[in-house]
C-alpha cells in the first residue's frame, strides 16, 4: 500500500468492537483495524506501536500454532500520515454506533494494523468479482467448567452464556435473552447445531453478523439498532441459494433460504481446512465436564418430551469450531482456581517487579512464549513458574472465548471443483467457502481481577433471580434425568 497517497475518501466505515475499530477499502480487499481508548487517556505512538506489535507478533507466533495457518490473518503493521488518519477519523464519525463512542479511535499515533478484508474469500485473488455471503460469528465459550475448584454446583450444568444472558438483560445491554446456547453450537450434532444457528439468527445479539459484498445486511450496529427481519433477509439471500428458481417470496420462501443459510453455515463449520501444530500437541479431552447446558431451550425441550440422551456428536478435530474449544478448554481450573495463582504471580511480581519482563507477561509473544503455554499438567508444585503457565493458559483461552469466526462464500459452477478451495452443496447451489477466525488480541494479563467478579455475578444472579423461580417441575425432570436417566411419566 502507498502510504503517502492514502485518501479517506477511498476508505469506509466497516465495525467495531470495545477495543478497536475497522475501516474498508472500497475496492480492495483490505481493511485497516485501528485501536480505540477512553478520552483523554491516549497512548504514545510508542505504546500503540509495541501493543499492535504484541497483537501481530501473537497471532503470527501463538494463535497460528493453536488455529492453523489458514485461519489466521495476522495482518502487519503500517504506519499513516497523521493528516489521513485525521480526515478518515472526522469521516467516519457519523457512522459509529453511540454505544460504542465512550472511546475514541486513535488518531495521534498514525499506527494500525492492516488485515485482509475477512468479509471476502481468503486467500483473496484480485480476479474475484462474484458475489459474496459472509456470516461472523462470536461463538462464546463452548463447554461447561469442569475444575474441581468451582464452588457452586450451578456452573458444572449451565454454561456461563446462558447465565450471563439474564445479568445482560437486566442491565439492559440487550432487550431479550437469547436461545442461542454455545454448548448447542459447538457439539458437533446438526440438529443442535441447527437449533444454535436459528437462535442466533432470530436474536442476533453481538454474536451474529451477515455481510453481503462486504455490506453489513443482517445483524445489530449497535444494541438500538438492529436489522434482523428475516424476510428481508431472505430477499437478499435468495439469488444466493436458489439462483435460477422463480421460487416466489412470502413465508415458504424465507423458511426455505433460513434453512439452506443454516445448512451451509453448519457444514462450513465441520469442515476442515487446515492442520496445525497444536493438533498434534497433548490436548484437553473434549470429553471432560457435561457436554450439554441445562438451560439450552434445545435441551429443555427434548426433556419435555421425555428425551434426555442429548446427543454431542463432537467435532472433526480439523474444523474451526474445535480448535476454538480446545483453546478455550486451555482454562482448566475455571476462575476458581486460577485466581489464587494470579495472586501468586501477583505477589512475586510486588517483591520482584523487575521480573516482569523475564516472565513475559506483556510479551513479547515469541516462539518460546508459545513452547511454555504446552505444558499442561495439573500438579501444583508449589512454584510461580507452574502459576504463571497456568495464568498465561487462562489468558489465551479468554482469548478463544471471545474471538470470532468468518464463513465467506461465493457462488461457483459445478466445473470450478478443481480450484483449491473446498465447496459446499445446497439443494439448488454450490458454494467455494473459506473460513478466518477473526480478534485473537491477547487478553491483558489485568483483566484477571475483573474475570473473578464478574464471574460471581453473573452466578449470583443468576441463583438469585433466575434458578430460584425456575419452574419446579423442570428441575425435577432435570434431577431425573441426571440421577439415572430414566424419567417417569404420568400415563
Ligand atoms: O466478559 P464477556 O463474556 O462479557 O465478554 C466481553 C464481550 O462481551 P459479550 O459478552 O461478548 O457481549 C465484549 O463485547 P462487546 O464490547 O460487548 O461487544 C468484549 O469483547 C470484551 O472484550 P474486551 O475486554 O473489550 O477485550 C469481552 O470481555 P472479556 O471477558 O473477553 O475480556
Ligand atoms: N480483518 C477483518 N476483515 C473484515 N472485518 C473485520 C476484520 N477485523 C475486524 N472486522 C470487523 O470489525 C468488527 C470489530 O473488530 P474486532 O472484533 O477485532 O474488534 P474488537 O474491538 O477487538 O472486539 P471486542 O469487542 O470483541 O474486543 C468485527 O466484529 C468484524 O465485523
Amino acid at each position: 500500500m502507498e502510504v503517502e497517497k492514502m485518501d479517506e475518501n477511498e476508505w469506509k466505515y466497516h465495525g467495531e468492537g470495545n477495543q478497536s475499530l475497522v475501516v474498508s477499502h472500497c475496492q480492495r480487499c483490505v481493511v485497516l483495524r485501528f485501536l480505540k481508548s477512553p478520552p483523554n487517556q491516549n497512548k504514545t505512538p510508542e505504546e500503540i506501536l509495541h501493543h499492535l506489535q504484541n497483537i501481530v507478533d501473537f497471532g503470527k507466533h501463538v494463535m497460528k500454532q493453536f488455529f492453523g495457518e489458514n485461519y489466521v490473518h495476522h495482518g502487519e503493521i503500517i504506519q499513516l500520515p497523521l493528516d489521513f488518519v485525521r480526515q478518515l477519523c472526522l469521516k467516519i464519525q457519523p457512522e459509529r454506533p453511540e454505544c460504542r463512542c465512550d472511546k475514541d479511535m486513535d488518531t495521534l499515533s498514525g499506527y494500525a494494523m492492516c488485515l485482509p478484508n475477512l468479509t471476502r474469500l481468503q486467500p483473496f485473488r484480485f480476479a474475484e468479482h462474484r458475489p459474496i455471503l459472509c456470516i461472523e460469528i462470536k461463538p462464546k465459550c463452548g463447554f461447561i467448567p469442569f475444575s474441581s475448584h468451582v464452588s457452586q454446583e450451578i456452573k458444572h450444568k449451565v454454561c456461563r452464556y446462558c447465565m450471563h444472558q439474564h445479568l445482560k438483560v437486566a442491565n439492559g445491554k440487550w432487550k431479550r435473552p437469547s436461545k442461542y446456547c454455545p454448548l448447542d453450537l459447538f457439539s458437533g450434532n446438526k440438529q443442535r447445531m441447527h437449533f444454535a444457528l436459528k437462535s442466533l439468527l432470530q436474536e442476533a445479539q453481538n454474536n451474529l453478523k451477515i455481510f453481503k459484498n462486504g455490506e453489513l445486511i443482517y445483524g445489530c450496529k449497535d444494541d438500538q439498532d438492529c436489522v434482523c427481519d428475516w424476510n428481508e433477509l431472505a430477499r437478499h439471500l435468495k439469488p444466493f441459494f436458489f439462483p435460477c428458481n422463480g421460487l416466489a417470496s412470502g413465508p415458504q420462501c424465507t423458511r426455505s433460504v433460513v434453512k439452506e443459510l443454516i445448512h451451509v453455515i453448519t457444514m462450513a463449520l465441520l469442515s476442515s481446512t487446515d492442520s496445525c501444530r497444536a493438533g498434534h500437541m497433548k490436548t484437553v479431552p473434549v470429553s471432560q465436564g457435561r457436554s450439554y447446558c441445562e438451560a439450552s431451550a434445545f435441551n429443555k425441550e427434548l426433556v419435555r418430551n421425555g428425551k434426555h440422551k442429548l446427543e454431542s456428536s463432537g467435532l472433526p478435530r480439523g474444523c474451526l469450531l474445535y480448535k476454538t474449544l480446545q483453546a478455550q478448554m486451555l482454562d482448566m481450573l475455571d476462575i476458581e482456581g486460577l485466581y489464587p495463582l494470579y495472586s501468586r504471580v501477583e505477589q512475586y511480581l510486588e517483591e520482584f517487579p523487575e521480573e516482569r519482563s523475564t516472565l513475559q507477561i506483556d510479551g513479547p509473544y515469541n516462539e518460546a512464549f508459545y513452547e511454555k503455554l504446552l505444558d499442561l499438567s495439573l500438579e501444583d508444585d508449589g512454584t510461580v513458574a507452574f502459576a504463571l503457565t497456568k495464568v498465561q493458559q487462562y489468558r489465551i483461552a479468554m482469548t478463544a472465548k471471545d474471538c470470532s469466526i468468518m464463513i465467506a462464500l461465493s457462488p461457483c459452477l459445478q466445473d470450478e471443483c478443481s480450484e483449491q478451495r473446498p465447496v459446499v452443496l445446497t439443494s439448488k447451489s454450490r458454494f467455494t467457502f473459506s473460513v478466518s477466525v477473526l480478534d485473537l488480541d491477547l487478553k491483558p494479563y489485568e483483566s484477571i481481577p475483573h474475570q473473578y467478579k464478574l464471574d460471581g455475578e453473573i452466578v449470583n444472579y443468576y441463583l438469585k433471580n433466575v434458578q430460584a423461580k425456575e419452574d419446579p417441575v423442570m428441575s425435577n425432570l432435570f434431577k431425573e434425568n441426571e440421577d439415572c436417566t430414566l424419567v417417569l411419566h404420568k400415563v
